[in-house]
């Protein structure tokens, strides 16, 4: 068996464990229902009665893998680059923590209250340009088109890559490099002269990411925790050195000091 093979095995095995524990709580009698979140609707649609509807145990595994990949990486990857650049722009780091003291006190982050925390999506936003996690969106052209002065052919698959409208100078400004989250403070449509293709971060038109408001509520639940917790700074050992790797990933990792707010913790 070649090694992709049983990678591909390993993993499909991995999952149908997990989908297994989640039958075996039916079957027990531990629970009446497979369960109403994500991967209990999957195990649902696995065991239709319908057989035209019924999953299949490779699409129940390829769906499986599509979130944990699509949901996974991209999140873990816009926190890590957040955490830097606060630990780097200590001002934007207290302004992001006095406004979560502010709204949640030192409380866990509740859903109702997560829409006040301005500061917090305008970093949020600004390090998605600058560090998107998604490095672009897959297209294929269905007839002849025309790109500018480019005409492409039908059937040609394109990459179009987040840097470059997310770093270019004419869309944002000769500071375009600069981290300055408050480019944001009116909006997405205000930031970006209402051009929707100069932010698209999570992709654009029908197929853009549907974990779209999930990630963001995610990262500001995260980032509060962090915040109302820890003073961050950067290490000196840290190498700046971010690769597109699937995701744009920091090659020698982020290392920060993170210090305790309160001191008896
Ligand atoms: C910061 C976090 C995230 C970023 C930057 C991101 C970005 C993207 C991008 C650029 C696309 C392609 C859209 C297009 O081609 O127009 C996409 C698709 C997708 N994302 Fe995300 N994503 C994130 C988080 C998540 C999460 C948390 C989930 C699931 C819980 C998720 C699930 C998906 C799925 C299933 C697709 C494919 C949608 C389709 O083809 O219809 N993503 N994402």
């Amino acid at each position: 068996m070649l090694e992709s093979e049983e990678l591909s095995k390993g993993i499909q095995d991995c999952v149908m464990k997990i989908v297994k524990k989640r039958e075996d709580k039916v079957v027990n009698g531990e629970a009446g229902r497979f369960g109403n979140d994500f991967l209990g609707l999957l195990v649902n649609a696995y065991h239709d009665s319908d057989e035209n509807n019924r999953l299949s145990t490779e699409d129940l595994v390829d769906e499986c893998k599509t979130f944990y990949f699509a949901g996974q990486d991209t999140v873990n990857s816009l926190l890590a680059w957040i955490v830097f650049l606060l630990a780097i722009h200590g001002d934007w780091q207290e302004k992001a923590r006095r406004e979560v003291i502010e709204i949640f006190g030192n409380q866990i982050p509740n859903s109702e209250e997560m829409s006040k925390l301005k500061i917090m999506t305008m970093i949020i936003y600004e390090t998605l340009r600058l560090y998107g996690p998604s490095n672009g969106m897959m297209r294929r052209t269905e007839s002849d088109v025309q790109l500018g002065k480019l005409i492409l052919p039908a059937n040609l698959d394109l990459l179009v890559i987040h840097a470059a409208p997310h770093h270019d100078p004419q869309l944002w400004g000769d500071d375009v490099h600069l981290f300055k989250p408050e480019r944001f403070a009116e909006g997405i449509a205000k930031a970006t002269n209402y051009n929707a293709g100069a932010f698209c971060p999570f992709g654009l038109g029908p197929r853009n990411c549907v974990g779209m408001n999930f990630a963001t509520t995610e990262t500001k639940i995260v980032l509060s925790m962090i915040l109302q917790r820890y003073t961050i700074s950067l290490s000196p050992t840290y190498v700046h050195s971010p690769i597109p790797y699937i995701t744009v990933q920091p090659q020698h990792g982020i290392q920060v000091i993170l210090e305790s707010l309160y001191n008896d913790a």
